[in-house]
């Protein structure tokens, strides 16, 4: 069984307009450091802004690779290695670009009594999702992290082929942003 977890920050119950970030588990980058993509630097930007508004929460769902599963995103891997992007090598496993749900999500905010979220995203297919389920989002705070060489091509797939609301290379972004300092040192030194 997989333990989805409720992070919360403050006093939250009952609360509306709550800053809630819904994060996909991402062991890859998280916790072996991976470059690939940008989820463990969005998931340090989201709680630092919880952090900073005084209260809100972070729901961690383990729901790995969009949903396929560790050893799924692994394989597909090796078809991003030999030139598929992210969308096509889950087609290629006959897998769906994206299989996650949030009835967790929408359950926890039900458990704080939660009126209305301020959600942490890029991607409206996310916002979309938890009104079908009844969450009242209220407005989208955008969690921008810049690309550093590795992650460029997984960004802009997201951006291109999965609606994301991500800024095209160059754009200057009033957003959330990441603070780790290496990656911003990636990331403007590959910047021109
Ligand atoms: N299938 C697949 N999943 C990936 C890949 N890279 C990262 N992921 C997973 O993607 C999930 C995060 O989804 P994203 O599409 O990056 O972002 P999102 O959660 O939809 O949108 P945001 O709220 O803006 O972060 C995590 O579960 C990661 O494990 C990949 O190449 N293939
Ligand atoms: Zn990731």
């Amino acid at each position: 069984m997989k333990e989805h977890v409720a992070l919360v920050y403050g006093d939250i119950q009952g609360g509306a307009s709550v800053p809630v970030r819904i994060h996909s588990e991402c062991m890859t980058s998280e916790v072996f450091g991976s470059l690939k993509c940008d989820c463990k630097e969005q998931l340090d930007a989201a709680l630092a802004e919880v952090a900073r508004r005084g209260a809100g929460a972070v729901l961690y769902l383990r729901q790995e690779g969009r949903g396929i599963g560790l050893a799924n995103k692994i394989r597909a891997y090796d078809l991003q290695s030999q030139g598929a992007d992210t969308v096509d090598a889950n087609r290629m496993l006959g897998l769906p670009d994206d299989a996650r749900e949030y009835h967790a999500a929408a359950d926890m905010l039900a458990h704080f009594g939660v009126q209305s979220v301020l959600l942490m995203t890029n991607n409206p297919a996310k916002v979309e999702g938890l009104g079908a389920l009844g969450v009242t989002v209220i407005g989208r705070l955008p969690v921008i992290v810049p690309p550093n060489p590795f992650s460029r091509g997984y960004l802009e797939t997201k951006r291109t082929r999965m609606a994301h609301e991500l800024p095209t290379r160059g754009a200057a972004s009033a957003a959330i942003t990441a603070t780790d300092p290496v990656l911003q040192a990636i990331s403007q030194g590959e910047a021109e």
